[in-house]
């Protein structure tokens, strides 16, 4: 099917580009569905199937990553997210759903490694000849940790399937405790909806967010995996395109940039560019003087406004009507000096040329962009007194910086919340937006003619054998951009209208940001999970109700999933203990493991903190052979742990973010959030609920990062809750 798949697409390319614009996208149209095809042929390789269900009319059913059929149409395997493979997930003893026997295969690669049978026709147990071997689920969970998060299909339960297979529309949250399958599921939800309802999707696209750049690169290969290679996936930084924010290190700053008084600040900021004039001021034109009063401003202001248009736009109303009214006044005054009316056709263009009107005009109504706007919001104090004055003194001198300062992930919906008001900036239109085209179209034609005569045997690659002109190679530059995916048009633009949003811990998550993402998704179509328990960010919200009540009101539906899949029981009970010693009501997800171990607590002096964590991952790396070793420290020691790790294990440590190759990292509790490890060391637990201003969350998050065992070390007196 390869083979045939890339026959197929090597002979559209090379079929002629020349033709009419429709045979030209025709072409294209087939060349990126045969594209999809082959990147999906060749990222299924691993575990292409999993699963064989034997039903009650003696069929049977091969289920797999993807659907594949012989040219005579015969079905080979079903794609796992056919309507025909849901019974792989949800048939129980109970509900056969005419199902008598699950077999899992389980792969490594090509290569079957085990086979487990569930019967669900008791009939068949004792007269036919079935499998049994180490649960599949039970060996996908005690699998060693690669850093990198892998796909579940083989291994689905009912009460995820459930979630994965619910309809498109409207918001859907998820709720579960540490380890309950929340980002699998989500993941496997995108892939269920773009297979389910590809028409829809495929154009408008599925954004997936999640906390943080780490996070997204722990994620990133599952949906690839599952054949999924059009979903556009950000971290809550990178939401407003072109701009990669720093973290936001105050929590108090976070907390009110993330506040929803900000939509009022950010419309009486803009409003604030809009000035009114308080004298007539004389302007020279052509050495005539003419008088702008603060009526004739006025007047502008008000018709530009009540256009309905962003700031930048509405401008050309307001700049057209002084023009127009100062051109008036010239004409009249020049009429006046030669004593007679003269016809002046070009007279507006003399005005607009004046180098005292434009100033003027600027300084009444400035064309402004997003990121000046907000650089000057919050470094000129009368910008900020004037805009946020829902605010106090004191909220507002915290918020005060430098203009150099870059801009931090809180910034981002305040950035999209300004660009919403201001409209295009530097949008040209008209006459101006023609000759530019046609500037660039020359421009490309003359980097075409220089590629003609440099490099012909690179033509190949434009499929054309032997024939091109240089008008064919420029016109295939300019296309360039109707030729992307609907996933990297999507994420280069703001206004992009998403059919559907999956956020990932969304605890997190400020009203401001959640109010951006409503916006990337007018139709309202969401898959949200995360565990309001877990929430460490100061802006989060209590509970899902205060979230989405200011974007849907009472209208989303809440799942909840009950299962502990990561961490097992001994360790998950500690975690739990200590949360609630603390006095924070936890969800607390039944452990799928009992696990071989409790959690271990090393009580040192401190001058030996160091040395024994360093001791204790030089035992894992032995012991765990090949897992993967988190090391957890609040900031305050962080540099100190991290040196000392490194220097131990040079070639095998991270310390970075995306240093998830590594198999050993050292993180703070906020980088750990969501990922997993075979082994985890916390460094001084009384660090991480210091460094949270004593909030137990972020203790609770990394006791249950492990999937085997777990390790406290401290020279302080452990929280309470772990004396048992
Ligand atoms: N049905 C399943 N089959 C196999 N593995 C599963 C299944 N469900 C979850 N897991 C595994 O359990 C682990 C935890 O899953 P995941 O990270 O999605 O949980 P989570 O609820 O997002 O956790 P947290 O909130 O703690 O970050 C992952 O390794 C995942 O692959």
């Amino acid at each position: 099917m390869r083979e045939d798949t890339d026959a197929k697409l090597k002979n559209i390319r090379r079929s002629q580009t020349i033709g009419t614009h429709q045979n030209r996208s025709e072409r294209d149209a087939y060349a990126s569905h045969y594209e999809d095809r082959l990147a999906q042929l060749n990222a299924v390789d691993h575990r292409l199937a999993f699963g064989r269900l034997d039903l009650d009319d003696e069929t049977t059913r091969y289920i797999g990553r993807i659907g594949l059929a012989t040219e005579e149409h015969e079905r080979l395997l079903i794609d796992w997210r056919a309507p025909e493979a849901g019974t792989f997930y949800q048939a129980t003893a109970f509900d056969r759903q005419n199902v008598r026997r699950r077999r899992h295969l389980m792969l490594e690669k090509r290569n079957v490694v085990g086979i487990e049978d569930d019967v669900l026709d008791s009939t068949m147990l004792d007269t036919e000849d079935n499998l049994h071997g180490e649960g599949a689920l039970l060996a996908a969970l005690n699998r060693k940790r690669t850093g990198r998060m892998g796909d579940i299909v083989a291994t689905i339960q009912a009460e995820q399937d459930k979630i994965i297979r619910a309809d498109l529309p409207g918001v859907r949250v998820v709720q579960g405790g540490p380890g309950t399958g929340k980002t699998a599921v989500a993941l496997h939800r995108a892939a269920y909806l773009l297979y389910t309802f590809r028409e829809r999707l495929n154009k408008a696209g599925v954004l997936v967010v999640g906390p943080s750049a780490s996070f997204m690169w722990y994620i990133e290969r599952v949906l690839p995996s599952l054949g999924e290679t059009g979903v556009v996936m950000t971290s809550l930084a990178s939401l407003y395109p072109g701009l990669r924010a720093v973290p936001e290190n105050d929590p108090q700053v976070a907390r009110l940039k993330g506040d929803l008084r900000m939509v009022r600040a950010i419309k009486r900021a803009v409003k604030d560019r809009e000035k009114r004039i308080k004298e007539p001021t004389r302007l020279t034109v052509d050495s005539t003087e003419l008088m702008l009063t603060p009526k004739m401003v006025d007047y502008a202001r008000e018709k530009a406004r009540s256009t309905g248009k962003p700031h930048n736009e509405a401008r050309e109303t307001f700049v057209k009507i002084l023009i127009r009214d100062l051109g008036q006044q010239l004409n009249e005054k020049l009429d006046e000096a030669a004593g007679r009316q003269v016809d002046r056709p070009h007279i507006e263009d003399d005005v607009r040329e004046s180098m005292d009107v434009r100033r003027a005009l600027n300084l009444a109504w400035m064309p402004i962009s997003p990121e000046t706007l907000l650089r000057s919001l919050f470094s000129k104090r009368e910008y900020l007194d004037s805009a946020l004055r829902e605010f106090t003194d004191a909220e507002r001198d915290l918020l005060v910086r430098p203009a150099s300062a870059p801009f931090t992930e809180a910034d981002v919906p305040l950035l999209d919340e300004a660009a919403e008001l201001l409209g295009d900036f530097g949008k040209i239109t008209g006459a101006a937006a023609a000759a530019r085209a046609a500037a660039e179209h020359k421009a490309n034609l003359e980097n075409a003619r220089k590629a003609l005569e440099n490099v012909h045997y690179e033509l190949e690659d434009f499929g054309v054998d032997g024939v091109i002109t240089a008008e064919q190679i420029a016109f295939y530059n300019e296309t360039g951009a109707q030729r992307m995916t609907a996933a990297q048009a999507a994420k280069s633009d703001r206004t992009w209208a998403y059919g559907h949003v999956v956020v990932d811990e969304a605890q997190e998550l400020s009203p401001m940001q959640w109010r951006l993402l409503f916006r990337r998704c007018p139709m309202k179509s969401f898959t949200i999970v995360g565990d309001i328990a877990q929430a460490s960010s100061a802006a989060a919200s209590h509970s899902w109700q205060d979230a989405l009540e200011p974007f849907v009101g009472e209208r989303f539906e809440l799942d909840t999933l009950s299962v502990n899949y990561r961490t097992p029981a001994q360790i998950s009970d500690a975690a739990v203990a200590v949360a609630q010693a603390a006095g924070q009501d936890v969800s607390a997800p039944r452990a799928v493991r009992e696990g071989e171990c409790p959690p271990f607590l090393i009580h040192v002096e401190s001058e030996d903190l160091i040395s024994t964590v360093v001791d204790k991952v030089t035992e894992e790396v032995r012991f765990a052979a090949g897992g993967l070793i988190g090391v957890i420290a609040a900031p305050e020691k962080f540099a100190q742990v991290a040196n000392a790790v490194a220097r131990a294990h040079r070639d095998k440590t991270g310390t970075s973010q995306t240093a998830l190759e590594n198999q050993i990292l050292v993180l703070t509790p906020w980088e750990a959030k969501g990922l997993e490890f075979d082994v985890v060391i916390i460094v001084e637990p009384n660090d991480l609920v210091r460094a949270a201003n004593g909030s137990i969350g972020d203790l609770y998050v990394s006791m249950t990062r492990p999937t085997q065992r777990l390790y406290l070390i401290g020279a302080e007196e452990f929280p309470s809750g772990l004396e048992s």
